[in-house]
């Protein structure tokens, strides 16, 4: 399996804070992986690195191109919709990805609105929280690309769509492509993930194959993401 991502030795620090410290991962093609972590781990920021959104010193790779400008042609992440105006309608908002990403595949978005019952005429400002996280899942999902980035995407989504966008996910990651989702409950993402990377302690804790807990350690990734933290450890064994 080839890896669509490769990071080395990243280090980030805000105001002289050291936020991610020593990053270092590689992420193979077609899976979907969880990103987990307390609050304030650095999951956002990771996104936002990987993105170029933020810039942090070391190297990141995603599908051979280094620098963030080129990185952004295979990567999607939508990093909250304040940059567009309150009053702006969804309609609008898709108008806009659809100039700026050549990859935007209009098929697939009308299909993600119609999964999530957004209607294109509705402003943002008029979107509740839980319809604006949906909003963000459809943008991010529908352009082409290698890599797919959702930051806690079902955070406050209710639980019956919750239910239905965690098992439909798979329908909508290109076979190729990888998706990184972050959260801090895995239990209800649990099944569909294919590997877990953890943020602890300002780098990588653990990155794990969801079967091997599961086979290996007889444990379920509930618990043994739990089981970082009762240890007080990284767990990488
Ligand atoms: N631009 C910034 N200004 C101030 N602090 C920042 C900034 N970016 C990151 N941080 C700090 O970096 C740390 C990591 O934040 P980040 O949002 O990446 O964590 P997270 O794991 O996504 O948390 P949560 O699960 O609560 O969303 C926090 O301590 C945060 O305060």
């Amino acid at each position: 399996m080839s890896n669509v991502m490769k990071i080395e030795n990243l280090n980030y620090s805000h105001n002289l804070v050291k936020i991610l410290n020593d990053v270092n991962l590689k992420v193979e093609s077609g899976k979907i992986i969880g990103l987990l972590g307390e609050n304030g781990a650095g999951k956002t920021t990771l996104m936002r690195l990987i993105t170029g959104n933020a810039h942090g010193t070391g190297a990141i790779e995603v599908s051979g191109t280094f620098q963030a400008k080129d990185r952004k042609a295979h990567v999607s992440f939508t990093d909250h919709l304040n940059g567009f105006p309150a009053g702006m309608k969804i309609g609008k908002i898709v108008d806009f990805y659809r100039t700026v990403y050549d990859d935007f595949d209009d098929k697939r978005c009308d299909d993600l609105m119609k999964f999530l019952n957004l209607d294109k005429t509705m402003k943002v400002s008029a979107l509740s929280k839980g319809n604006k996280e949906k909003l963000i899942i459809a943008l991010t999902l529908s352009r082409q690309v290698e890599l797919y980035l959702l930051d806690e995407p079902f955070s406050g989504i209710d639980s019956m769509s919750r239910k239905k966008i965690i098992n439909s996910i798979i329908q909508w990651k290109p076979e190729h492509a990888t998706i990184l989702v972050s959260d801090h409950y895995v239990s209800e993402i649990a099944p569909i993930l294919d590997e877990i990377i953890v943020i602890k302690n300002e780098t990588i804790a653990c990155q794990k194959q969801t079967d091997e807990i599961r086979e290996n350690k007889g444990m379920s990734v509930e618990n043994f993401y739990e089981s970082l933290y009762d240890e007080g450890g990284n767990n990488n064994d």
